[in-house]
Formats: C-alpha cells, structure tokens, sequence
C-alpha cells in the first residue's frame, strides 16, 4: 500500500495478464454483522481486508463476539440476538455500510451506544433512518448536527417496540437505511413486520444483496416490488457455518475499463456473470462504450473493441459506484458521455459530483455537471494537461483516476493521498502496477564515492516518492561474501567462476535485510573488509556483467531510486534525474567512523579515512564502470548538509522535473 503524499503514475501504454481481486466491501461488512448477530460461528472465506472491514470487526469485538482469524479466513461468533456488552463508544471510521446498520441493530438489541466517525461521516445523512427508527419506538439522539452523527443510542425493549403498522423509511437517499432496517428488524420478529419505502427506492442492486445475504443467514424476506418487504414473525438468524465473500464488483470496474482501453486481453478473477452485487452491471455499460468481454462464473476477460470508446447517455442509478469509472472512460470517447441519476454521489465519501468534475477539468475536460448528473466531453491528445488529481479521502476518486495514465499525451498523472484506497482495495496501485506496461519507468540515481551518504540519501527519497530501492553496492558485497566462501580470490584468475557466483546468487532482499540462502548476510556484508572486497570483485569486467541484468529487473513501477558508482553512467543511462553526491573525505571518514562505533564496532578514524580513499582510487581508477558522475548529473557536497537537508534537495530537483504545478516536496536548503 502507498502511504506517500502523493503517487505519480508514469505514462502506461497497454495492460496484459491476470488479477484477483479483493472480496465485496459490501457483502464483507453485510456478512460481518449478520454473522455477529446469528448463533453460532461462522466461517468467512476471502474477507475483504481493508479500513472499512476493519472498523465493523473491531465494533464487532468491543461488542463482544469471538473473532479469530485463520489463513485466509476470519472465524467469527455470533452473539445470538443477545448483547454481552450493554454499552459501548464505537467509532465507524467513514464506512457507511458499518455506521448505518449498526446504528440500527444496536438500537434493537437494548443497550447504550455511542457511534461517531471521521468529520467526513459526520456530514453524511442518517436522518431517514434515525426516523425511522424511532417511528419503531427506538430511542436515538443526536450528539452533533440533527440528521447526523455522531449518535447516541439509548436502550429499549423490543415488547416496546410499534411493530402493528408499517414502518416508513425513505429509499431516494440511501439503500443503505433501508438495508439497515432489514438487518435488523429479524431480531424483532415476534410478529410480522413490514417496511414500506417512500420514494423511489435508489441502488436496487444492493436490496438484492441484502436480501440474498439474509436468506442465506436463514431469513427469508417477503418483497411486493420494491415498495414493501416483509420479515415474516418468527424468523431467526442462524450461520449457515461456512461463507465465502466474492470479490468486489465495484473494484472490477477499474480493470474491466483497463481492459477496455489498453488491453488484447485482461483477466479479471473473483467475480463473474454470477455475482450477486449489482455493479457487475458496469460489464453492459463498458460493452455498450466498447469494450470486449467474455465471462464465467467468477470471472472476466476483457479487450479494447471500439476505438476510440463509444460516447453513451446511461441511467447510472443501477451502478452507482461503478459509473464514476464511466466518467474516466469518457476521456477516451467519441462524444460527450452523460451519466444520469446519479445523486446518491452526493452523499457518498465526498461530493462525488463536484469531485470528479473538478479533478476531470484538471485534466483539461470538459465537464458539465447538475444536481444528479455529469456530461464529460473526451479530451483530444492535446488537450491533456498535467494534473495532481485531489483524492478527497474518496477510495474511487483515486482508483478511477489512475486510467487517465493511458492519455495519449503520455503525461503522466499525480494522485493525492493515494493511502485513501485502504478503504476498498489497499493493494489497487500495486495490482494495476502488475498488469500495466508503462512507457517508460523513472529512475533516480545517486552515485559517489563511500560513505557519501548515497544509501541513506535514496531510501529516503524512494520512502517519500513510494518507490522501489536498488542498493548496488549491496549486490557486489554479497557477491565479494559468496567469492570469499568458495575459497576464492578477487583476482583476474578467478574472474569467471565468480561471475558464475554473481550471476546465480540466491539472494532476496526482505524487509531491508539481504537473505542470501535464507541465511540473513545483512551485518556480514557491512563490515569494512566486506566493503574492500565488494570493491575488487566489482573491478572484474564478468562480474559487473553478470549483474547487470539483476540490477535492471529492479526498474519497476512506479519508480526506482538506485544508489551505487555507475547507476548513472552504465545500468540506467537514461534515467531522468542523475545526482553524484560527494563529501569531503574527512566528514566521510568520521560519519563512518560513527557509524561503526554505533554498531559496536571499534576502529580509528585514520585507518578509516586511509581505507576510504584507498576504495574511492580503485572503484574510480578501474577500466569498467569507473566511479565519475554522467555527463549529465547534478552534483551535490553535502558536507555541511543535514540528511533532511539533502533530501529536500533531490527532491526538490525531482519535482522540478515534473510536470506537475503544485510543489508538493519542502523547501531547498
Ligand atoms: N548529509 C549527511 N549528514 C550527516 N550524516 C550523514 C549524511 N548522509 C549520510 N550520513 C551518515 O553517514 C553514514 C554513511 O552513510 P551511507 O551508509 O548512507 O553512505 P553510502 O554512501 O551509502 O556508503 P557506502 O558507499 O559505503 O555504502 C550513515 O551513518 C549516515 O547516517
Ligand atoms: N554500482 C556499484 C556499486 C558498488 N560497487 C562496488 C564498489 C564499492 O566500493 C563496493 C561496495 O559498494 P557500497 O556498498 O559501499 O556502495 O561495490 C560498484 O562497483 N558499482
């Protein structure tokens, strides 16, 4: 998962290869809390792990169930209607499908709640529920704004309780209240009890997926269109013992519309032609923009068919989560796309309206939006402009966002806060990164002399940019450690068996620590000696070849920062910023003087500037790959510069680079 201040997309050309994707948030937290309030324990497959998951698990625990996870499962006892903990603060993060039917549960189940969220939450409607619910005879105040939480849920009996006449809730809002009255109403059911809708009843799909969840919790609900549902007196939850999530319909949509855009053929598993959540409906929609797809009961293969994708007017309120992918879709579009009915996007995460209008016209489109709906004309290629495209907290304001890296500009594409896809899909930069081929993938070199401070220079760059690290150096001492185990010497004599070594290394970087065989190499390949010997082996012309290769596979998305003596110069001479960072010998000597004395290790500070200078003449004065900064690399001293210090400045230099306006790093020295 990235937790950067932003995340830059580089210029993708095509997608090709398989994903999994992660399980439905809807059906998690749905399964969750109907398992939570049956008897007996349940056993879910394929949970989504994600914040929203998370918030209704740890609700659930303060509530008093057993929860145990198991490999790839999550064993969770119900508390059979009956509550062990009569009073709780529960905080819901900003997940509606947690905040929404807990508060009506809890309200039925008889204890004192407090349920607040994040101040996002706090602005989302929960009037028409709380109405509803005290229509029941529940009793609910509110401790922030009235139709809001946070809330306070005092306790009642369910013989109290006005079940005779139907009890009214509004549908035109959020299936969420509606969804959240039927999960919780089984637990009253001494008599039959009935709901009738106000209002068009919105998002459809996710009643159906209500009702399939409680039916398979063992109760059964009469509906009359979608105007009146009935649970029938006597019902009761029971596990149906083992359950099995399927993946997220809503997250398809991202990479049904890759498909769509880049791909000869994407394959997208989990979910299928059988899902029971209504944004599967998104594969009609992407079909009638064009796009190609097959499918099977769990899962997809998609193509690009029409190109450039077909404009379409479409009625989104079937999907709509879904249908924001619509809106990036339509960037690459042969007319204006309208998408109507939308204004349940009003009161989701963000102002999903204003949001994606905002952040589309950032890109250079434009963009008409109302109260319910959003036309977005397609952006010829030299429309496109360089954006930093605001996330607003909203997990699929990031994730649809990232589609419009395939512009054909070839501008790359910044996202704010990329950290907010925790919420669905934490892993969605990492699984796109692993289907798309991207023009081409920046790469920082930092080069110079020992102790230059190079290493601690581009971790820190690569932490603050969420890219990859490549420490050379690390590959030569290893392959130095390897020579000296096999009995050998670093001399010319030698040269092919140890490029053979090099070449086959068992080596695996984990977690910062080099695992040669298993074996953890880190501190055994630190030490000075380690040092000299990394120094002669990497003065043989087979060995540096026979690394090569190793040290390119590194260049991965979204970006490397490599640190060494011929980053710039051989292994990545085209990389977009080159930096060769030196220090005077002196300082370099006593910060590794330091270093060494930290660790425990003693040593004299001549010895260490003598062996120093000694590495530095053979590294720069050897016929390969001599230590020298590329013609084109920036240089900096940073004798008298802090690490922070020298960090702002690389990245300042990057940014630079970039063709982003905002600023995003801090000030240069
Ligand atoms: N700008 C700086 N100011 C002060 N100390 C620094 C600075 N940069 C790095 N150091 C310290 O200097 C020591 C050596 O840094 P580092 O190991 O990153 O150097 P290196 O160039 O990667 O060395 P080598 O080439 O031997 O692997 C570390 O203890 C580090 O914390
Ligand atoms: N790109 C590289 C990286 C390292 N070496 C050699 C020369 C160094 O003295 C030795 C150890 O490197 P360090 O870990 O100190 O950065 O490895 C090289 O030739 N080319």
């Amino acid at each position: 998962m990235f937790s950067t201040e932003f995340l830059d997309i580089p210029p993708l050309t095509e997608a090709a290869g398989t994903v999994r994707l992660p399980g439905s948030k809807s059906i998690s937290n749905r399964v969750l809390l109907l398992a939570a309030l049956a008897s007996g324990t349940t056993t879910v497959h394929d949970l989504l792990d994600s914040d929203d998951t998370r918030v209704m698990l740890t609700a659930l625990a303060q509530l008093g169930c057993r929860i145990e996870q198991g490999d790839g499962t999550l064993r969770i006892t119900g508390l059979g209607g009956k509550l062990s903990t009569p009073q709780a603060k529960l905080f819901m993060g900003n997940a509606g499908t947690a905040m929404r039917p807990l508060t009506a549960a809890l309200s039925l189940l008889g204890g004192d709640f407090e349920l607040s969220g994040v101040p996002r939450m706090h602005e989302r409607p929960i009037g028409d529920l709380v109405d509803a619910l005290t229509q029941l005879g529940c009793h609910i105040d509110y401790l922030g704004n009235p139709g809001y939480p946070p809330l306070r849920i005092h306790p009642v009996t369910l013989q109290s309780l006005h079940l005779d006449a139907p009890i009214r809730v509004r549908g035109d809002v959020s299936s969420q209240f509606l969804t959240a009255l039927l999960m919780a109403l089984p637990l009253a059911s001494y008599r039959d009890i009935t709901i009738d809708v106000v209002g068009e009843l919105i998002s459809k799909p996710y009643i159906e997926i209500t009702l399939n969840l409680l039916a398979r919790f063992g109760i059964h609900v009469r509906r009359e269109g979608w105007q009146r549902f009935t649970i029938p007196a006597g019902s009761q939850y029971q596990s149906p013992g083992e359950i099995h999530v399927e993946a997220d319909a809503s997250s398809a949509s991202y990479f049904i519309a890759l498909g769509a855009i880049a791909s000869e053929g994407l394959r997208i598993e989990g979910v299928g032609a059988e899902s029971i959540q209504g944004d599967i409906r998104f594969v009609e929609a992407a079909a009638q923009m064009g796009a190609r797809i097959q499918s099977g009961p769990n899962w997809l293969q998609v193509s690009r068919g029409a190109w450039p994708l077909k404009a379409i007017t479409l009625d989104c309120n079937h999907i709509p989560d879904a249908a924001m992918t619509l809106a990036v879709m339509a960037l690459y579009a042969d007319g204006p796309t309208t998408l109507t009915n939308i204004a349940s996007w009003r009161v989701k995460e963000t102002d999903r309206i204003d949001a994606m209008a905002n952040e589309l016209a950032k890109l250079g489109a434009k963009v008409e939006a109302g109260p319910d709906f959003i036309r977005v004309f397609p952006l010829p290629a030299d429309g496109w402009r360089a954006a930093s495209i605001k996330t607003y907290d909203d997990h699929r304001v990031a994730m649809c966002f990232s589609l419009a890296a395939f512009n054909p500009a070839s501008i790359p594409v910044r996202v704010l806060d990329p950290h907010c896809v925790a919420k669905t899909f934490p892993d969605y930069f990492e699984t796109l990164f692993s289907v798309v081929k991207p023009l081409s993938v920046p790469v920082i070199c930092i080069d110079g002399p020992t102790a230059s401070g190079k290493g601690t220079l581009a971790v820190e760059v690569a932490h603050e940019l969420g890219y990859h690290y490549l420490d050379s150096g690390a590959l030569y001492r290893v392959t130095g450690l390897a020579m000296r185990r096999a009995g050998l010497d670093a001399d010319p004599a030698h040269e092919t068996q140890i490029a053979d070594l090099a070449r086959t290394l068992p080596l695996r970087f984990d977690a910062g620590k080099a695992m040669l065989a298993g074996e953890d190499v880190t501190d055994a390949i630190r030490s000075e000696a380690a040092g000299m010997d990394a120094s002669r082996v990497s003065a043989l012309p087979a060995v540096r070849a026979a690394l090569t290769e190793l040290q390119i596979s590194f260049r991965r998305l979204p970006g490397l920062v490599a640190d060494g003596r011929d980053m710039g110069t051989v292994i990545f001479p085209d990389a977009p910023l080159k930096v060769f960072l030196t220090a005077s010998a002196a300082q370099r000597a006593e910060r590794r003087h330091k270093q060494l004395i930290s660790k425990g290790i003693s040593t004299t500070l001549d010895s260490l500037r003598s062996d120093l200078e000694a590495r530095d003449l053979r590294d720069s004065s050897r016929s390969v790959a001599p230590l020298k900064p590329a013609e084109d690399a920036r240089r900096l001293d940073n004798s008298t510069l802090s690490i922070e210090q020298s960090v702002d400045q690389v990245l300042n230099w990057w940014q630079q680079a970039q063709p982003f306006q905002a600023a995003p790093t801090k000030a240069s020295p």
